[in-house]
């Protein structure tokens, strides 16, 4: 890093330099921290607009705390590109989301400094008052900070935190970094309470008036004793806050960085459940941000002074062919809805959510709610489709059983990045769901290998009066088939793609193209199945090829434990036949972020591996045979 274009951050290797500056280089470190991300991360692709608004508050909570003695946990991670940076990752920044390099979110394996690993929401006020409780016990001095986003702070279990912590009256500080916005904007009856706090004409006053009182109190005693009253009264905005049971500070300017400093000295030597409310900007400081925070939410590679493609223009992805057919569906079905867990824009709503405003739910991240909800709508008597990420879905396992399963309802699951997803890494790769649904009576599950089939299994999903779900995955995909029409598909039908002798590969989803062409391209002469269903599966197909072929060998987009391929073998041996499967697909273990591509060649996955592999099980199979005669 050149010391002459970034004076200060370059001499900042971890937060002792940084505590090593006066409290007036801390808005120009300010703005180094900002431009470094911006010319980094414009050239690496990743989380963006989150970090830019958080550059101050990150600079303040290094600042003012212990760090890695206090323990700072950031709520997903996404916006920790400054924590990264300031913590010894600087010049690690550049290889960040890619293979070997830093990880997408919050690691701890990669920092002290990373008090978790993290990337899904709402999971900071518990883990803070975890670790509260046991600093108590410990008899330890550290003190603990979550900062969490209003958009996380809509998820559930964020209240469930704080209603416990309340009532418990330990030590631990919240920051809740209020900028109005989740990836889309924020939604629900408290954000627009907390946007009237931020809006209200007396904010600014506010402000001013916070600053003055916080930072002139000389000593914390009498703050603590006399504030608190005064602050009551001046803060009126945090009831719902102290209601809990929390003493709430705020709303305060998160960019103006000495208040930052001299209100979290303060709160820093206060005891119990505290919150400090902050307002930022998401994106702050690069102006396309600022006017569109969601396109800026995860940025490709892009030209500094050009931005982001943010045109509408046809990408043939999944999530886009998904929202078409959510349009044609609700073109033609009154009582069908779509109900998305604050993803909106990441699963192609976003056209019908502006069509069909009133049959449109963006129910915040919540995605326990989404499927609870869901089944409300279909016990009315609606059509209610809810579009879930694959890894987001684990939330909401008990309401798949639940309230889908149990009561039979007929709720449309599109399970959207649903296999690799690549450079978000572990917490995101959507690889489970295959195993957790396909063990749920009364559920079925499908596998489009195409765009148009895809259309089709939503149709057939619609159609079908039962929970169903259909998972595809991040990005594009081809089309095999007209992408618009009524056309289903047969439930629990597979599909032979190829018919030869020896091995037969049994694939689900768009993986079987990579072992169709890479069959053909070798001009082998083996069998693939394109099997769509995970459940019911084609189990007369299955007794058929497993009768026809020496060795099966299944591949899925998913952990091969408890996978769609065990099922196959488990088929096989009931029927009396003999003849070995081999199930490929993800190992036990957690996949690191690379590329997607990268990721099936690391696990054997891609179309060369999968066939060399099936070609040496077959060899295997042989020589046993061999030697057994
Ligand atoms: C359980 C879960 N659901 C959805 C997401 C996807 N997600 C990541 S960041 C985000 C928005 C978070 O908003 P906020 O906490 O306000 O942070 P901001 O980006 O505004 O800084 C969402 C919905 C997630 N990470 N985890
Ligand atoms: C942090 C987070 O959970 C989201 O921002 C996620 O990374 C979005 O993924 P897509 O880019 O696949 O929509
Ligand atoms: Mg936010």
């Amino acid at each position: 890093m050149s010391s002459e274009q970034y004076p200060l951050l370059s001499k900042i290797d971890s937060p002792k330099d940084l505590k090593k500056l006066p409290v007036s280089k801390l808005s120009s470190l300010a703005s180094e921290l900002r431009d470094f991300l911006i010319s980094t991360v414009s050239k690496t692709s990743g989380h963006f607009a989150s970090g830019l608004g958080a550059v101050e508050l990150t600079i303040a909570l290094h600042y003012v705390f212990d760090t890695p003695h206090d323990q700072l946990i950031w709520d997903v991670g996404h916006q920790a590109y400054p924590h990264k940076i300031l913590t010894g990752r600087r010049d690690l920044l550049k290889t960040i989301r890619q293979k070997n390099g830093l990880h997408p979110f919050l690691w701890r394996q990669e920092s002290e400094y990373d008090v978790f690993s993290t990337g899904h929401a709402s999971t900071s006020i518990s883990e803070a008052l975890g670790l509260a409780i046991a600093n108590r016990i410990e008899k330890n001095d550290k003190k603990v900070v979550a900062v969490i986003g209003d958009g996380a702070l809509t998820g559930g279990v964020a209240f469930e935190a704080m209603n416990h912590a309340g009532d418990l009256n330990e030590d631990v500080l919240i920051i809740l970094n209020d900028n109005e916005m989740s990836i889309s904007e924020s939604v629900g009856s408290l954000s627009k309470h907390m946007a009237m706090w931020l809006s209200a004409p007396s904010y600014n006053n506010m402000l001013k008036k916070g600053r003055k009182t916080l930072s002139s109190l000389p000593k914390i005693k009498e703050f603590a004793i006399r504030a608190h009253e005064h602050l009551k009264g001046m803060m009126l905005p945090g009831t719902l806050f102290e209601e809990l049971g929390f003493n709430y500070v705020g709303p305060i300017d998160g960019h103006d960085i000495e208040t930052l400093v001299s209100v979290l000295q303060n709160l820093k030597q206060l005891k119990g459940p505290r919150i400090l409310h902050v307002g930022t900007i998401k994106g702050k400081g690069y102006q396309p941000a600022e006017e569109n925070p969601t396109a800026y939410h995860g940025v490709p590679k892009f030209d500094v002074p050009v931005g982001v493609e943010t045109s509408d223009k046809k990408r043939n992805t999944f999530d886009e062919n998904f929202g078409n057919w959510l349009m044609y569906a609700a073109e033609h079905n009154e009582k069908v809805m779509g109900i998305t867990p604050a993803m909106c824009s990441g699963s192609g709503m976003v056209p019908f959510s502006q069509k069909y405003k009133d049959r449109y739910f963006d129910v915040a991240i919540a995605e326990q709610h989404a499927l609870l909800l869901s089944s409300g709508l279909a016990a009315g008597g609606m059509l209610p489709v809810v579009c879930v990420y694959s890894t987001f879905l684990q939330r909401a396992y008990d309401q798949i059983i639940h309230d889908l399963a149990i009561q039979d309802v007929p709720v449309v699951v599109a399970v959207d990045r649903a296999g690799v997803v690549g450079p978000d890494g572990p917490t995101h790769q959507g690889v489970f769901d295959i195993a957790f649904i396909r063990s749920v009576p009364n559920m079925i599950m499908m596998t489009p290998s195409s765009l148009g089939m895809q259309w089709k299994m939503l149709n057939t999903a619609l159609a079908y009066g039962h929970p169903a779900a259909v998972r595809y995955p991040r990005g594009g995909g081809i089309f095999s088939d007209n992408e618009v029409t009524d056309a289903t598909v047969e439930i629990g039908k597979g599909n032979v793609l190829r018919e030869g002798k020896d091995i037969c590969f049994i694939v689900w989803g768009p993986l079987v193209h990579d072992v169709y062409r890479t069959v053909n391209e070798q001009h082998k002469d083996y069998t693939v199945v394109d099997m769509r269903f995970v459940k019911p599966m084609d189990e007369e197909l299955i007794v058929s090829m497993a009768g026809k072929h020496s060795v099966i060998v299944t591949l899925e987009d998913g952990v091969v434990q408890g996978g769609a391929g065990e099922e196959v073998a488990r088929l096989v041996s009931r029927n009396y036949l003999v003849c070995p499967v081999l199930n490929l697909g993800i190992p036990d273990e957690f996949i690191e972020q690379a590329t997607a591509s990268e990721i099936y060649e690391q696990c054997g996955m891609d179309g060369v591996s999968v066939v060399g592999k099936a070609e040496q099980f077959l060899d295997g199979y042989k020589n046993i045979l061999n030697r057994v005669k």
